[in-house]
Order: structure tokens, then sequence, then C-alpha cells
């Protein structure tokens, strides 16, 4: 059996025909039964169809021994294996170069020096970006460029790359000259790589070990299944976590199969255990090499199977185009790749500046529903963005969340570690469009394994759309209470709105408090002292302006049914914001703030269907206000919009900063609204 030497993985990425499997073929002194396009398809079409592994080992550098007395005693002479995980170029394949990419400590990016960085090079910096922490941008074919002006043009495309560079979090990378294959296809063997070994050098000095943890469950991303004569079927691959030894049961999670190791090797060498980061063969015996091609292989019943997923979601700044509620992506979960639909949210207004949470998905806190995933800063799809949910009535104030979140409903189940990563791709668009085809990442928080899950664990998902509606103050009863209407029908039963809180335009918040006759109206209360002024009486219903507003006014009438308008106006309006602040009514606990609504919720379009009504919007309360038309800064002499909010649960804004004095007719309304139940 092998000592044990320390291995590291490094990824050789880069647009097709850079030269990757050259690079790789140089620096390589051991190859795996998968390396160097070995396939015959692979050397029938000439290009790289899977993932090459090789590797070439050097004496463990300095920076990497442990100090004296830390750790086990050091072998005698202690070896760095690096291992190369060559990556397809071609853009049909980048699924596979993704699946490469998240079990590499160091990605060498491939960069033909005549051309510079081209549409490949520019997404494998981007997974790059995603999936590894070290970079080593590798200009090849140095040998094309003309004798005399070779420095001068190696010194102009290193500052090019430098500069591409700047942006990314690969800014300060190192950028070296090599040439791996001098001379082309049709030159002898004879002819010596140039830059080898300083590009060896250079990648010892840049490698860390990252902590390996033999603890945790097994789990191997297997990578080539075959068969070997007498012996049995070998699965090659890369440990991503935990420890194997031999004799262990391992299982084949896709297939539901469970195998016993009968042997193993590392790069030709038996060994008798391996550890997270080591590149394996496991050898089992009855099991079809058919059956995988690759996938993952675990310690039994420690994946779970998942047919749709929670994961924290972040766009891919340079993918064109808004990531929109319902839209098909190809989804890669670990290293599989399937079709999967979206549906995005966000945190509870109040909770817009929370930290990340990168391992947990929190089912006790509130969402809220979006139409796109919002983006921050001035990028085009931003605006987009916010214009869609801006007419879904999801305003957010302009304002972009810490964190966004989407449900991938997978179009068939997969098999997949809890945290791993996804990234969401439009792998259909065309390859020659110089477009990035990776639109988002994100890690899986949560997987859904029952296949009835909308039913069984969709409900329990509490997110909400915003919803608003107008009402109007009828009549003030004393400085405490108003009596309101036209925010509820006739049959409707006001008793579910208790409590829920209302806004009025000049800011005072209130309370629904009760019904109010047969009609639909209701009483609420304003724990603020109102002001009494004789404005009141001229706001009311009967004043001519207001009945000429409401007549006028188009919008007004659409208000009230959600349309694109009232979210306009919540954008527009100071108010807005306050609406969305927690409440201040101590003297009063706001009632179980769902509870009562679920009836009234409407389903959601989208799971009509699915779940009967997993994100049903809310409805609105209130009715339409002429004052709502007016933008900020207007220069009407009319009063301020008006607004009357309710929630689903209370908010408002802290008393102290209750605006006006001025209790007035008209109002608009908002909801908070909770996913309905099915
Ligand atoms: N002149 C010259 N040609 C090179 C060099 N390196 C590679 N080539 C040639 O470039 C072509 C592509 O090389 P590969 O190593 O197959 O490129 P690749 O990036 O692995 O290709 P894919 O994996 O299919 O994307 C081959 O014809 C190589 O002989 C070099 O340093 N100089």
């Amino acid at each position: 059996m092998a000592g044990r030497r320390v291995n590291v993985n490094v990824g050789v990425l880069g647009h097709i025909d850079s030269g990757k499997t050259a690079l790789a073929r140089a620096l390589s002194t051991t190859a795996s039964t998968a390396a160097f396009d070995k396939q015959p398809q692979s050397r029938e079409r000439g290009i790289t169809l899977d993932l090459g592994f090789s590797c070439f080992s050097v004496p463990l550098p300095a920076h990497l021994r442990p100090a004296p007395g830390a750790g086990p005693e050091p072998e005698p002479e202690p070896r760095l294996q690096v291992t190369l995980v060559d990556c397809p170029g071609h853009a049909s394949l980048i699924r596979t170069i993704i699946g490469g990419a998240q079990i590499i400590d160091l990605m060498m990016l491939v960069i033909d020096v005549t051309k510079g960085m081209q549409t490949q090079s520019a997404e494998c910096l981007v997974i790059g970006q995603i999936a590894c922490q070290k970079l080593v941008v590798v200009l090849n074919k140095t040998d094309l460029l003309p004798e005399g002006k070779k420095q001068a043009a190696i010194d102009r495309m290193t500052k090019k790359m430098q500069k591409t560079l700047e942006s990314t979090k690969f800014r300060g990378a190192p950028v070296i000259p090599v040439a791996a294959k001098p001379g082309g296809p049709d030159a002898p063997e004879t002819e010596a790589p140039q830059g080898i070994p300083e590009l060896i050098e250079l990648l010892t000095s840049q490698i860390s070990i990252p902590t390996r943890d033999p603890s945790g469950p097994f789990l191997m991303s297997v990578d080539h299944c075959f068969s070997i004569k007498g012996q049995g079927t070998v699965m090659t691959g890369t440990i991503l976590s935990g420890s194997v030894s031999l004799g262990d049961s391992v299982e084949i999670p896709a297939l539901k199969v469970v195998r016993k190791v009968k042997s193993m090797q590392m790069f030709h060498t038996p060994v008798s255990s391996a550890v997270q980061g080591d590149r394996l063969g496991i050898c089992v015996t009855q099991f079809d090499p058919k059956l995988l091609e690759r996938g993952l292989v675990c310690a039994p019943e420690s994946l779970h199977t998942v047919h749709a997923a929670l994961i924290s979601v972040e766009k891919i700044p340079y993918f064109r185009g808004p990531l929109q509620t319902k839209a098909k992506f190809h989804i890669t979960v670990g290293h599989e790749t399937v079709m999967g639909r979206v549906m995005f949210f966000g945190p509870a207004p109040d909770s817009l500046d929370r930290e990340p949470v990168l391992d947990s998905f929190d089912f006790s806190r509130e969402y809220l529903f979006q139409e796109q995933y919002l983006c921050p800063g001035p990028d085009p799809a931003a605006a987009h963005a916010a214009k869609a949910d801006e007419k879904a009535g999801q305003v957010l104030a302009g304002r972009c969340p810490q964190q966004q979140w989407a449900l991938v409903e997978f179009e068939k189940p997969v098999t997949c570690p809890r945290l791993c990563l996804v990234i969401g791709s439009r792998l259909d668009a065309d390859i020659h469009a110089n477009t990035c085809r990776l639109a988002f990442h994100g890690v899986l928080l949560h997987g859904l394994e029952d296949r009835n899950y909308a039913e069984s664990a969709l409900p329990t998902l509490r997110v909400y759309k915003l919803k608003q509606k107008h009402g109007v103050v009828e009549r003030v009863l004393d400085d405490h209470s108003v009596i309101g209407r036209s925010l509820f029908k006739k049959e409707t039963n006001i008793q579910l709105f208790v409590g829920l809180r209302v806004q009025l335009s000049t800011g005072e918040l209130g309370v629904i408090d009760s019904a109010f006759g047969q009609s639909g109206k209701f009483k609420v209360h304003v724990p603020e002292k109102k002001r009494e002024t004789p404005k009141t009486s001229e706001m009311r219903r009967d004043s001519p302006e207001t009945s000429e507003m409401r007549r006028d006014s188009p919008e007004t009438g659409k208000m009230r049914k959600d349309t694109p308008e009232t979210s306009q106006i919540r954008r527009d309006s100071p108010e807005t914001s306050e609406m969305l602040e927690p409440c201040p009514r101590p003297d009063r606990e706001p009632p179980s703030p769902h509870a009562p609504l679920r009836r009234l919720l409407r389903p959601c379009p989208w799971h009509r269907q699915r779940c009967q009504g997993f994100c049903g919007s809310g409805l609105g309360l209130a009715g339409g206000t002429h004052m709502m038309l007016h933008p900020r800064g207007s220069s009407s002499t009319r009063p301020p919009a008006t607004h009357l909010s309710t929630g689903g649960r209370f908010l408002g804004g802290p008393a102290a900063s209750w605006p006006g004095p001025h209790l007035v007719e008209d109002a608009v309304g908002g909801l908070w609204s909770r996913a309905a139940q099915p």
C-alpha cells in the first residue's frame, strides 16, 4: 500500500482548443484511465468530451509542511500530488465543466495567447468565481507569436487579463506564458513544451491545502465507471466529504444499490483508505457499469432524492435579461443537470437587511413573493425586475434585499447532498451568441423529498404577496375613531379583519375595531389623537373635488382591483415605507396574524392547479382615493395622498414618526397577505 500523499485538485478550464489537454499532458507524469481524450469519440472528434484526470507530484513545498511538533510525524519524503482535472471546452459540455469545477481546489484558466478571452473562457471564469478559491491564468501557444514581438505580445495580453480579473474575486491572480505543444498537432513528439517547470513552480507556490475532514458521511462524485475482467466494476471519482476504507458498504443512491468496497486505488496505487479531496477508484462486485456513467456514491442512506428544493440564490451579473418566476432553467445540482422551474422570493419587508443565512432555511419566517429576482445597482435587468414586481404590487421602496431565495421544482428527481452548489443556466441559448448562459447560482438549503411536496410541504412555506386597496373615511366619530367604508363588501364578515392595521393619508395609523352597521362599513381606532381641522369636512366624500377625481380617474377604479397602478402609487407615496414598519400599538396585541385571512386569499395563478393556492395573493382592504394619484412633490394644493392600509399582521411606523396631524377622507389599503392553505 502506498503511503499517504497530500492531494490537491487543479482544474484545467478554458475555451475550446485553447490547449487544455495538451497542457495537462505536458504537466502530468501519471494518467488515470480517463485522461488525455482517451475515449474513441474524443479522438475521432478531436475534442475533449469528458473530464480527464491525470497527475504529477512534487516534493511537498515548505509552506505546506506542518510546523515541527504540530500534527503527525511527517513522512521522510512527503510529496504533493497535483491531480489535474481536464475539463472539456466545447460550449455544449458546460454541465460537465460545472461538475468538474466543483471538485477543484485551484483553477488554471487556459487562454490561447493569440486570441485572448473568448466566450467559454468567460463562462469558465464565472464558474471559477462560484466554485473555486484560487486562479492561475495560463497564456498558451506562445510559440505562435512572432519571435521579435513575443515578449511585447505576452506583456500586452498579461495586462489585458489582469484588467479582466480586476472586477472578479481573482483580482491580482498570476498570469504565466507557456507553450504546451509548440508547433501544434503536427510537431514531432520530441518537441519539448515550454514554460512547464515555471508553471509547476508557480502552481506549488499558489496551492494551499484545503482543510480535509475525514469525519461526516462519505460522499464521492463518480465521473467514470467501467468493468475489469475478473475483478469487478470500478468507479473513479473524487471524495467530496468523509472517508472510506476497504470493506465499507457504499450506496449508489440513484439506483438504491448498496455494495461492499472490495479494493481501492489512487492513480494505480492500491490504498486501504481515502479521505475528502482524494482522487480514488473503488472496485465493487456484482454491479453493471452500464447503469452508472457519472453520479454520486455515498455512505448508505446519507443522501436524499429531492423533487424540489429551496435554494439561496444570487444572479450571475453577466447574465443578460431578468430571472423570472415561473421560468425554466437547466439546474445543475452537484453533478446532475435537470430542468427546473423557479419561483423567486425575498425577505419580508421588515427584514430586508438581515444577514444572509447559507446553511439552513427558516420555515418560521415570512417571505415576500417576487415576480423576478431583484438586482441591485444599475443592472439593466434590475429596472425590469423592479417594474415587474412593482406591477405585481411587490414594491420594496427601491431596496434590494440582502438575500433572495427560490423554490426550484425539478422535472425529474435529483439525488444530492444538503447544502450543495446549485447553478441555473440557459443551456439552450445560442452558443455562438457571445452571451453568458449561466444565470444564477446558490446553495441548496432544503430539499423536498416527498413527491407530493406541493400538498405536504409547500403550505408550510410562508410566502406572501403584498396587496393593497383603497378605502374611504366616511366620518369622524371622536378624537380616536372614524367610520370607514369601501373596503369591504356588504356580505364580508368584517370580524375577520378586526385588529388589522390601516393607515391614513396623513400618516396616522389605526386599527380596525369592529363592523359598523350592515353595509360593509367599519370602525377604525386611531390611537394618536387626531387634530380637528376644517379640512376634514372639505374632504368628505361628497366634496366636489373628491367626486370629480373619482369620476375622472380611470386609475382609481383600477387601483381597487390591485392593478399595476396600485403599486405605482405605493412607490410614489412617501407613506409607503411607513406601512411596512412595525406597528406601535402596545395596548393591543394583533390577533393571530393570518388565520382569519386564509379563507379570503385567492390562489396564486402559478400554483392554482398544483397546490390550490400555495402562494395565493391576498385581498386588499379599503377603497380608492383621488389623493393617491398625485405623485410626490406634486404642486397640487390638495392634501397628500391618503393611505389606509391593513396587514395580515401589524405593520406601521413608530408612533414618534407618524407624520400628519390631519385625519383625511380617503385612504389606501395594503395587505401583507399570507399564502393560502389548500
Ligand atoms: N502551436 C501550438 N499549438 C498547440 C499548443 N497547445 C495545444 N496546441 C494545439 O491546439 C489544438 C487544441 O489542443 P487541445 O489540447 O486539444 O485543446 P483543448 O483546449 O484541450 O481542446 P478541448 O478540450 O476540445 O476544448 C491541438 O491541435 C494542439 O496540438 C501550443 O502550445 N502551441
